[in-house]
């Protein structure tokens, strides 16, 4: 193996070799002594199930080797928000924030630590437990398919996510009676997120000129999700992402990460990290908010770099409306056609599948007079 040279230097297909990695992530872990034994049955079969990617493809290029900026998000205190004096200044930095960077982080938020603790623990919890349960699909009474890791259609290294998630969709149908502590936190957690989201929302849209209703009427809690992450320690970080580049396509997003660096916005068309500061929540413009905007918010670009040797946990709450609802941009002229979510997402869905990337409200430019009927001839 690997002539004698160190591990670092070696290419992603000779790390697995040399890590003894054949099939399974389980003898990857094996090669690690200090690894319990919960850990190694619970990390998802990456290797197994990806392992053609890092042997017939280029990597995806070293993005830890690039020198990353850190930064520290515009930080709004909304304890302001209840302070008449200071109200309005609160409201236009959050609407500064949302039109400059797309991100910012908020402190005093409502959200009492110890909800957001207990969901942690029961976060770390879930993600223990042996690879197979997690993948069954009844595990917790969740909606079918809410457990998903890597990237299924992922045709080259970059395309992979070193990453397992609960996408949890908030339908109170299926809310069973009898609730194990999970449930029973992912819903404090998200009626708590719900409500702070009515605010952010509210505001930005007041800061448009805009009624905050018309979110608050289209995005349900059936059709919002909170999402729960984690990023396992990954081998091969620098070649794989533990979420590639993207825009989120719902109004808005909650973010709570934990204390591990790996959230990293474009801005100015560079990539900058974003230092974890304890205590504050992540807030950031989502496709959707752009689009009825008119491009007055921005939906910003963001990735999360994957780490050698810590997981990391982040839990996210996505503002999103009915399939039905429309989305038009609220001033003339338009920068973007009508659509309703449900296309949107359609849209996004097939782009990922057939071209291994998600092109997002481009696909949507008024000046693309855009025809859905001859919409294959748009593509890239
Ligand atoms: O884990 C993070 O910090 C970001 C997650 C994210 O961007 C997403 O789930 O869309
Ligand atoms: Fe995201």
């Amino acid at each position: 193996m690997s002539e004698g040279r160190p591990f670092c230097e070696l290419k992603a297909a000779e790390r697995m070799e040399a890590l003894g990695v054949v099939s399974e992530a389980r003898e990857l872990s094996q090669s690690h002594a200090d690894r319990s034994v919960t850990m190694i049955d619970s990390n998802p079969p990456f290797f197994a199930a990806y392992g053609s990617l890092f042997h017939s493809r280029p990597a995806a290029g070293n993005h830890e080797a690039e020198a990353m900026e850190e930064c520290d998000l515009p930080l709004v205190d909304l304890s302001r928000l209840s302070d008449e004096l200071q109200a309005e200044q609160c409201k236009r930095e959050i609407v500064t924030a949302a039109s400059e960077w797309g991100f910012f982080q908020i402190v005093n938020h409502g959200i009492p630590n110890g909800v957001l603790e207990r969901l942690r623990e029961e976060q770390v919890r879930m993600f223990r437990q042996p690879f197979e349960k997690k993948a069954d699909e009844k595990f917790l009474g969740f909606l079918g398919d809410s457990y998903r890791w890597g990237a299924p259609t992922a045709t080259s290294l970059k395309q992979l996510s070193w990453l397992e998630a609960y996408h949890i969709r908030l339908s109170s149908a299926t809310y069973p009676a009898t609730t194990s502590t999970s449930r029973c936190v992912v819903e404090e957690l998200s009626s708590a997120m719900a409500q702070l989201a009515d605010r952010l929302t509210g505001i930005l849209a007041q800061g448009m000129g805009c009624d905050g209703s018309y979110i608050k009427e289209n995005c349900k809690r059936d059709t919002c999700y909170l999402r729960l992450n984690r990023y396992p320690p990954c081998p091969v970080a620098g070649e794989v992402f533990g979420l590639v580049p993207h825009t989120d396509s719902d109004f808005l997003t909650v973010l709570c990460q934990d204390n591990v660096i790996g959230l990293q916005l474009k801005k100015g068309g560079r990539w900058i990290a974003v230092r974890p500061n304890p205590g504050t929540l992540i807030i950031n413009v989502g496709d959707l908010f752009q689009a009825w905007s008119n491009g007055l918010y921005k939906s910003v670009e963001h990735r999360v770099v994957s780490n050698p040797h810590l997981e990391r946990f982040s839990v996210a709450y996505f503002v999103c409306p009915s399939q039905e609802t429309m989305i038009q941009s609220s001033a003339q002229p338009a920068i973007y056609s009508t659509f309703s979510f449900g296309e949107y997402r359609q849209q996004v869905q097939q782009d990922v599948t057939l071209l291994g990337y998600k092109v997002g409200l481009t696909r949507f430019l008024a000046s693309c007079r855009r025809n859905k009927h001859t919409n294959a001839q748009l593509l890239p």
